[in-house]
């Protein structure tokens, strides 16, 4: 596939996709995670793309929302759906829905609809959620007791690309190994020529390296696993709390996670641990042990008489001999006990196993001394051999745990990819609850309008459950007239509103709902008064564009008379409409100048109204469902009624007349 035919994707970011594994899947799926984990690729730029690709696959010109005020209308819905999501994910993942006259594309969305409607939310999936985010790729851990070696000038250049943790060097031959050796603690020959080769050290033949990363650098699947626990094991609690069949052992999973510190390294074996500590204790115990044996001998000496003959006197007098012969003679009893603490104790501090108590015995002893000395070519060693027992326990450690992770990290991606989808499902799931939604029914046949039945719009400014249902259908071109405040702009925006949810492919907040599929959706709100001549001209150049196009547009437009003063609006509009009216769009016009525009219109256009039903306490009590083929009274009119029905004078009677 061809990246840069779809639109919005130039050179650059088809070669950051392309680094991905399998960048069509993820462009259909709308899999903003793993977009996103291209090079240079943000979630909300993810989240674009997805868009675009989308539209790409579906034949979608990206026309559907003509308007400023459609626009937003799909982002009031959008943040409903935001609202309801969990993760910042999932936030995104919802902007790859978006309303279009697609069939192909409209229908995949109900599909998945269909499925994430019958997800039941639930508090402690919701909250489990809470700690779930894509996987990410923890920058490469430097290694240093390892390196590559080849002969190979190219292959040098791949290692070096492939296996940034490590160093890679180039060898003439085996001899070049063997230096290596001496100074890595081991050496991963690449070339297939050195397989047999003899060398001494820890050297491994793997021409396969590039094929088996994992088992070259284990740090690599240790660091993804040790930067993503919390989001691992919260994708787990998410597949237990939802009853979810995990895509792998999750009781496995959690046992190898345990066995991994937070910095990638093995944790929680109790051999390495010992390790670790002796190495690092280790000049400390022998000073300690040294003081011990010091400690011991000088009391011994303290207490004891030393007879000493007159000729060792003499020569110690006279020839400078030193008191040390003495000890030996005198004093190699207490001497061997010294000795022998200070070995425990090494022994001891440092929880030595057989082998190592031997080299450990070598660092006292020897000639009587006072005080008693320390061997340091014994300590380094020592030393020398506790570090090669670490290092040797933790790279087979790390090796084993590795193994294991690498089994786990493709259902590990499987998881955490699944509990995020859960998150967007769940929130399409809480919106249709919320707002008591249903499936809408397309029509087939062009013209077909719409048709809403107990439709309740949740962007109103009242609560939701105070919001009165709205039955209304519309085909072809209708001014909608009604009295000030009863609902029409509202009206308008459920149409809207509806429209949009439905073309997205989601469920519309309506007892039922059928439906053209709509090639656009133009909508322009209420202008705010009358306009100047020249945004009245470009106005009328916008209008111009809504009269010619695709056919079965939905046009809605409220108030448009509030543009320029009303004779001459009534003369536009009815202009407008009848440009309208001959393509067989679907158009509602909001207006209070219905009579003006009708008896300026060359057709018969339809006029529905908002009525109220009376006046309660000076308030209106309107009925929110538009009648059919009614022109309702306005609020004047009904207040002049209701004062001529107490009128004494005749004066509201005979303004009553003039409605
Ligand atoms: N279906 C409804 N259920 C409950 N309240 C509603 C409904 N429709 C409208 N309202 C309330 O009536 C108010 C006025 O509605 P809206 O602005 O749509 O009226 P309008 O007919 O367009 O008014 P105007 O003629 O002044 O432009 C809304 O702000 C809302 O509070």
């Amino acid at each position: 596939m061809d990246l840069t035919a779809i639109s919005g994707i130039g050179e650059k970011t088809a070669t950051a996709l392309a680094e991905l594994d399998d960048p069509e899947r993820a462009l259909r799926a709308g899999d903003v995670a793993t977009l996103a984990e291209a090079p240079g690729i943000s979630e909300g730029r993810a989240a674009r793309i997805a868009r675009a690709a989308i539209r790409h696959e579906h034949g979608d010109d990206g026309g559907f929302l003509a308007t400023d005020n459609a626009v937003d209308v799909y982002r009031d819905v959008l943040s409903l759906l935001k609202h309801r999501t969990v993760t910042d994910y999932a936030g995104k993942r919802v902007e790859t829905f978006f309303p279009t006259s697609s069939r192909s594309r409209i229908d995949e969305v109900r599909g998945f609809v269909e499925r994430a409607v019958e997800r039941s939310p639930d508090e402690a999936v919701l909250d489990a959620l809470g700690g779930v985010r894509p996987l990410t790729s923890p920058p490469p851990v430097r290694v240093r007791e390892r390196c590559l070696a080849t002969m190979d000038a190219e292959r040098y250049a791949e290692a070096n690309e492939a296996f940034p943790e490590l160093s890679v060097e180039v060898v003439d031959d085996a001899r070049g190994l063997a230096e290596l050796a001496r100074s890595y603690s081991t050496v991963v020959a690449l070339d297939e020529t050195f397989a047999g080769v003899d060398v001494t050290g820890d050297v491994r033949v793997r021409p396969d390296a590039f094929e088996q990363p994992d088992e070259i650098v284990p740090e690599r699947v240790l660091a993804v696993f040790a930067a993503n626990r919390e989001s691992i094991l919260a994708a787990a609690a998410v597949h237990e709390a939802a009853g979810e069949t995990p895509p792998c052992d999750l009781d496995r999973l959690r046992g190898a996670l345990d066995r991994l510190d937070d910095d990638g390294t093995p944790a929680g074996d109790a051999e390495l641990d010992r390790l670790v500590r002796a190495v690092d204790d280790l000049d400390a115990a022998a000073s300690t042990a040294k003081s011990v044996a010091n400690d011991r001998l000088r009391d011994a000496i303290r207490e004891r008489d030393v007879t000493i003959e007159g000729t060792d006197f003499l020569s110690l007098v006279e020839q400078g001999a030193r008191i040390d012969s003495l000890l030996s003679r005198e004093l190699a009893d207490e001497y061997d006990d010294a000795v022998a603490a200070a070995r425990d104790h090494l022994v001891d501090a440092l929880a030595l196993d057989e082998n190592e108590a031997e080299l450990a015995r070598r660092v006292f002893g020897g000639d009587p001394t006072f005080p008693v000395e320390r061997r340091d070519d014994a300590v380094s060693r020592l030393r020398t051999e506790l570090t090669a027992a670490r290092d040797q326990r933790a790279e087979r450690l790390k090796r084993d745990l590795s193994g294991e992770l690498s089994d786990l990290r493709s259902p590990v991606e499987t998881l955490v990819r699944d509990a995020l989808e859960l998150d967007v499902e769940l929130a399409v799931s809480r919106f249709a609850r919320d707002f008591d939604c249903t499936v809408p029914a397309f029509v087939d046949s062009e013209g077909a309008g719409f048709h809403i039945e107990g439709g309740r719009s949740p962007l109103l400014d009242v609560p939701f459950d105070e919001v009165d249902p709205v039955d209304y259908g519309v085909d072809g071109v209708t001014l909608l007239s009604g009295v000030n405040s009863g609902g029409k702009t509202s009206t308008l925006d459920l149409v809207a509103l509806v429209v949009v949810l439905a073309q997205m492919g989601f469920p519309v907040p309506a007892e039922s709902v059928r439906l053209s599929r709509f090639s656009e959706l133009h909508y322009y709100a209420k202008s705010q008064g009358t306009l100047d001549a020249g945004a009245f001209e470009s106005t009328l150049r916008d209008f111009a564009g809504v009269v010619d196009g695709a056919s079965d547009r939905l046009v809605l437009v409220d108030e448009l008379e509030s543009i320029t003063e009303p004779g001459a609006s009534a003369k536009i509009i009815a202009g407008i409409l009848e440009a309208l009216d001959e393509q067989g769009a679907t158009a509602v016009f909001v207006s209070h100048l219905a009579s003006e525009i009708r008896a300026a219109a060359a057709f018969d256009v339809a006029v529905d109204g908002i009525e109220a039903v009376g006046l309660v306490d000076g308030d209106l009590v309107v009925n929110r469902s538009p009648v059919k083929d009614h022109l309702a009274r306005s609020t004047p009119e009904l207040i002049v009624e209701k004062l001529a029905g107490d009128d004494e004078t005749g004066f509201y009677a005979r303004l009553l007349e003039k409605f």
